[in-house]
């Protein structure tokens, strides 16, 4: 393990992800719009590192890369402004928000939770930390992710449709947010099935490559 997943593999870090935060993603997965973020929590114990392999859960016949932007949390805060976010903000990371679609489909149908569908062991792979100066725009960076070599997500961070600072507040009302804790913010059109020996790989950028 690199120093840089040092700043992010502690005990105590939590993983905020954020859901339907792409037009083209909603439309894919259907149910509409969401008027406020729609916010969902991944253990801990569902992070790896960039190449550690991702295991398929019992059960699941159809799992999904979703490729998605991480923001990493540098202080502690609560309910700040929009206009302070950002001054929170240490860093980014890519990160995988691996989902079991078939259970995710199961829980949306009963309006379960979805803790089993985004939550398990392996869920999170995530990529090497990016300091905040080396993103030269967050919100116009672009964002892919090709399975054997195959382009299936080509999206841009543009098309957020709540930014960061937005997210980082509205969280911020109801999460004490801590050093090294991770918003996921959403992915892009193009999510499709991966299976045992597939290789992901996702980009942000021209910053950075996981595999
Ligand atoms: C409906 C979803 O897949 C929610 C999600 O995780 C997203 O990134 O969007
Ligand atoms: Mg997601």
């Amino acid at each position: 393990m690199s120093g840089n997943f040092a700043r992010f593999a502690e005990v105590g870090t939590k993983i905020i992800a954020v859901g339907k935060n792409y037009r083209d993603h909603a439309g894919e997965v259907g149910n509409g719009l969401p008027e406020t973020p729609l916010l969902f929590l991944k253990p801990a114990s569902s992070y790896i590192t960039e190449g550690t392999p991702i295991k398929i859960p019992k059960r699941c016949s159809s799992l999904h890369h979703e490729i998605e932007l991480g923001v990493v949390i540098g202080q502690k805060e609560t309910d700040i402004s929009e206009g302070s976010a950002m001054n929170h903000v240490a860093g980014y990371v890519l990160a995988l928000d691996i989902t079991a679609r078939d259970f995710h489909s199961i829980a949306k149908k009963k309006g379960t939770p979805w803790d089993l569908a985004k939550g398990f062991d392996t869920s999170c792979p995530v990529g090497k930390f990016i300091p905040k100066d080396a993103v030269a725009d967050p919100h116009n960076s672009e964002l892919w992710c090709k399975v054997n070599g195959a382009l299936k997500q080509n999206g841009n961070t543009k098309d957020m449709i709540f930014n960061i600072p937005h997210l980082i507040s509205y969280i911020s009302q109801y999460f004490t947010r801590e050093p090294n804790d991770i918003i996921l913010t959403g992915t892009p059109a193009g999510v499709s099935v991966v299976k045992a020996g597939d290789v992901i790989q996702g980009g942000l950028a021209k910053l950075v490559e996981i595999k």
